[in-house]
């Protein structure tokens, strides 16, 4: 006996005439359903669901799919792109993930979270989907006594330490390698030295008795932008230059420049020199190295300071005009061993040693200094400020002022009037238009040179805003006095 191949549906469906009923039905429907998905949900949020639709279907091609392996080591070496995920994926952690890690740790306000082994985070770039997973190996064990740098815990029953060797995979679709590579890996990285930078202490390096090395302390000076009183314009000068410093990294490779930046700041004292220095390390989130070339004997050893300072970093030179006659010095004391020396500043150099005269063992010169900013031995490293501050700029050596060397001249200098207000906003919570007294103080300011640290002195001695204004106003006509007289 034949069977029925068919489904009852097709069977008990008769007629052309059911088709053409169920084909009315189901056009009914479908007008209905979309009057009503018209009505009911927005235009934009149907495109977006259309979009995502489209991404969807057009990258899911899984036999397509590349996978990269990113393991916390490399031949038994840190493998920095690892950590770098690390700290990168959590930015991407969504609120619907089902399954992540917790925790708070000491110094840290807040709660950190991290992705686990069970939980795929997607991210996407430039319009690319890409999917990371933790994956978790199991420990290999390794002798205690190895000399392995992967982190490990001590387990006491066996006298071995068992390692924890964890990677990333990172699954694209193949057509996106490149970008992936060249574009999406380097933001990741550069990701992470962000909020590395950001999560950071700030140090102050000082040199340790001019034997070319440096030591280190927190870096807490209270100056930032906000506190600063310098003219907006000016402010928004040195943000706009130091920000454009930082988006060309790029544009500095092409042209074959070092990375570096130079600011000169000049000004009476106390017009905010080293605050302004604070802001911007603040500001970028750079350590300070303190320059004291006073302690400096020859290019050698200056050369083997800078090789001791980090990427990311500012040099400061203060009064830079002072140090006229630290040049050209000799220690007379100075054996230099050239060889230990230069095995110093760059180990395991085997060559000879280039941009070094016989006399730049022993002797600090000008010219040193100027090879350290922009010659041969500015490759000691990459994203390097450097700030010289001087009271009489006409005294500095107009070599070291050049573009290139010093490409952007600060003149810090009396208080004017916006900078007062900012200084009356920041000391005495008042504003302009809240002060009788703040007008006669700036029509004061414009007759009398007086430096911010002096008048921020004055606005500190009494709390009452009317008070602290009064003293000020008094020593403002006393200067005025004595310079009529
Ligand atoms: N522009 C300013 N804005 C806010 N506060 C300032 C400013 N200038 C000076 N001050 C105050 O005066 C103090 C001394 O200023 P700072 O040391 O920055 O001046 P300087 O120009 O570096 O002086 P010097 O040339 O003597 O080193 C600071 O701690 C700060 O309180």
């Amino acid at each position: 006996m034949a069977t029925n191949r068919f489904h009852p549906f097709f069977t008990n469906v008769g007629s052309v005439s059911s088709w053409f009923e169920i084909y009315a039905a189901f056009s009914t429907f479908m007008m209905i359903f979309r009057t009503a998905t018209n009505d009911l949900i927005p235009l934009k949020l149907r495109n977006f669901i259309i979009s995502k639709l489209q991404d969807f279907f057009s990258d899911y091609r899984p036999g397509n799919e590349v996978s990269l392996h990113i393991d916390q080591t490399w031949d038994g070496k840190t493998n920095n792109l690892f950590y770098a995920a690390k700290e990168y994926l959590p930015t991407k952690i969504s609120n619907n993930y089902k399954s992540l890690k917790v925790g708070m740790i000491s110094n840290h306000n807040n709660l950190l979270l991290a992705i686990d082994e069970k939980q795929q985070v997607l991210d996407e770039f430039e319009g690319i989907q890409v999917k990371w997973m933790l994956i978790q190996k199991p420990g290999k064990e390794v002798s205690q006594s190895s000399n392995n740098p992967v982190k490990g815990v001590y387990d006491q029953g066996n006298k071995q330490k068992k390692s924890e060797d964890n990677g990333f995979v990172l699954r694209f679709d193949e057509k996106h390698r490149n970008k992936i590579m060249e574009k999406y890996i380097p933001h990741v990285l550069s990701t992470y030295e962000a909020i590395r930078a950001g999560n950071r202490t700030l140090k102050i390096h000082s040199m340790r008795d001019g034997n070319g090395f440096w030591k280190s302390s927190d870096f807490n000076h209270p100056a930032s932008f906000d506190s600063l009183a310098l003219h907006p314009d000016l402010k928004k000068s040195v943000i706009d230059d130091i920000d454009r410093f930082l988006r060309r990294k790029k544009l500095y490779q092409k042209v074959g420049k070092p990375w570096k930046r130079g600011y000169l700041l000049y000004g009476p004292p106390g017009t905010g020199k080293s605050s302004l220095i604070a802001a911007i390390a603040k500001y970028l989130k750079f350590d300070v190295y303190d320059l004291d070339l006073g302690l400096v004997y020859s290019n050698l050893q200056l050369m083997t300071l800078m090789r001791g300072t980090s990427n990311r970093s500012i040099i400061v030179v203060e009064d830079i005009d002072c140090n006229k006659e630290v040049l050209n010095r000799s220690d007379p004391g100075a054996q230099v061993n050239m060889a230990q020396a230069y095995q110093g500043a760059y180990p395991g150099y085997q060559g000879a040693y280039p941009g070094f005269e016989q006399a730049d063992r022993k002797t600090f010169t000008m010219s040193g200094l100027l090879n350290c900013m922009d010659g041969l031995w500015s490759s000691f490293g990459d994203e390097r400020i450097f700030i010289f501050t001087t009271n009489h700029k006409d005294k500095v050596d107009s070599a070291l002022l050049r573009p290139g060397r010093m490409d952007m001249h600060i003149h810090l200098s009396f208080l004017e009037t916006k900078a007062f207000k900012i200084l009356a906003s920041n000391y005495l919570d008042i504003e302009e238009q809240h002060h009788s007294l703040i007008e006669q103080v700036e029509e004061l300011l414009e007759k009398v040179d007086v430096t911010p640290a002096v008048v921020a002195e004055h606005l500190l001695r009494n709390e009452d805003a009317k008070v602290a204004l009064d003293g000020l106003i008094e020593f403002l006509y006393e200067i005025l006095k004595e310079n009529q007289e």
